[in-house]
């Protein structure tokens, strides 16, 4: 029995990604929440012929904690979107209290669940919560994730594209490591399951970079001011929970790339610290995940010099996400 809960559920990824984890056979229950609409974005679902029992909850009557009473694993798109001209740090501004408030229905209703946090901006969501959750003596870090899965899916696409064959793109596997904004989102392209031409030049390197860093701003401007990316980052988070869950029912050798704290592996963490030459606390890389969340978080691997450069041009913007997360939530609540 396996329960999954989306908190956000009505919104232009909520919705998606729960039919998604509604599809999921490994999914018994399926919780939804959000301030708007749950009830009937969970009668539409519940007709769907897969196990999962559904039911949309509201914040009227203890909505969320009832949402999220016995859930393994809570999955957080809650808040707004970006609109063109926006950086993801501009959404802080809203999404950090709102992520505040779903952490803290988390630690006191369902301390012991997997949480992956999809919510921008990422880099600092998740210390957020788990700076919530070590308030209230519940933070494991092996148990919370950032999704940074859609950095993958696209870094897959594009570089199937260069291959010119569409058909392979499911299959190239490239490592992207760092956060989930911008220069923090590093491509380690001479990983790449698949090589690029021999004939490409630096240039055109640089530019595939660049696409995969700022892809969010190619679906940010194609939607003219209607949101940011929903259906893709439904299919990434479906996938990484998909992920989630094969470990929570014992498949062994799971492995998945995710922002996550450092301590959730710390033999594994101080050696990442090492290559990073600066002691971040979050960072996100392939990490192994078990039935009780994080076993392993692996190496960044060998990188080309022009790679090595971006890692380090990731990691001051990083250190200052990081440090605006765990702050708004020493500040007192005025
Ligand atoms: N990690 C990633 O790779 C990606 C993250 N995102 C982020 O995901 C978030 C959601 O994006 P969309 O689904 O497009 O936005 P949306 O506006 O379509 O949906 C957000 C939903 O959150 C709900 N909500 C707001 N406050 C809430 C609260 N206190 N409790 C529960 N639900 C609440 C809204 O009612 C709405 O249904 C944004 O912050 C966006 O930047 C988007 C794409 C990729
Ligand atoms: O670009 C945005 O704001 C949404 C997002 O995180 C992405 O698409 O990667």
């Amino acid at each position: 029995m396996t329960k999954a809960v989306v908190l956000g559920a009505a919104g232009g990824i909520g919705q998606p990604l729960a039919l998604l984890l509604k599809a999921n056979p490994l999914v018994t229950e399926l919780g939804l929440f959000d301030i708007v609409n749950t009830p009937g974005v969970a009668a539409d679902l519940s007709h769907i012929a897969t196990p999962a029992k559904v039911e949309g909850y509201l914040p009227p009557d203890d909505g969320l904690a009832k949402a999220l009473k016995g859930a393994d694993i809570v999955v957080i798109p809650a808040g707004v979107p970006r609109k063109p001209g926006m950086t993801r740090d501009d959404l802080f501004k809203i999404n950090a209290g709102i992520i505040r408030d779903l952490a803290t229905g988390i630690a006191t209703s369902a301390p012991k669940a997997f949480v992956l946090v999809i919510s921008n901006p990422v880099n600092s969501t998740v210390p957020i919560v788990a700076e919530v959750f070590k308030k209230h003596g519940v933070f494991d870090p092996k148990k919370l994730f950032g999704v940074t899965t859609l950095d993958v899916v696209r870094a897959s696409t594009f570089v199937s594209e260069v291959i010119g064959d569409l058909s392979k793109a499911p299959s190239v596997v490239v490592p992207v490591v760092g956060g989930h904004s911008g220069v923090t989102i590093v491509p380690l392209l001479s990983q790449s399951s698949h090589p690029l031409p021999s004939s490409y030049s630096s240039s055109e390197l640089e530019a595939l970079t660049y696409r995969i860093q700022f892809g969010g701003d190619e679906v940010v401007k194609a939607k003219d001011g209607a949101g940011s990316a929903t259906l893709s980052m439904a299919y990434a988070g479906a996938e990484f929970a998909a992920k989630v869950l094969k470990a929570i029912s014992g498949e062994k050798g799971v492995i998945a790339p995710s922002y996550v704290h450092l301590s959730a592996d710390k033999a594994g963490g101080d050696a990442l610290k090492k290559e990073l030459g600066k002691d971040l606390d979050y960072f996100s890389t392939n990490v192994e995940i078990g039935p009780e969340g994080v076993v392993k978080i692996n190496s960044l691997g060998k990188l080309t010099d022009y790679e090595q450069s971006l890692v380090q041009a990731a990691i001051p913007e990083l250190a200052t996400n990081i440090e605006k997360g765990v702050t708004f939530i020493g500040t007192p609540k005025l």
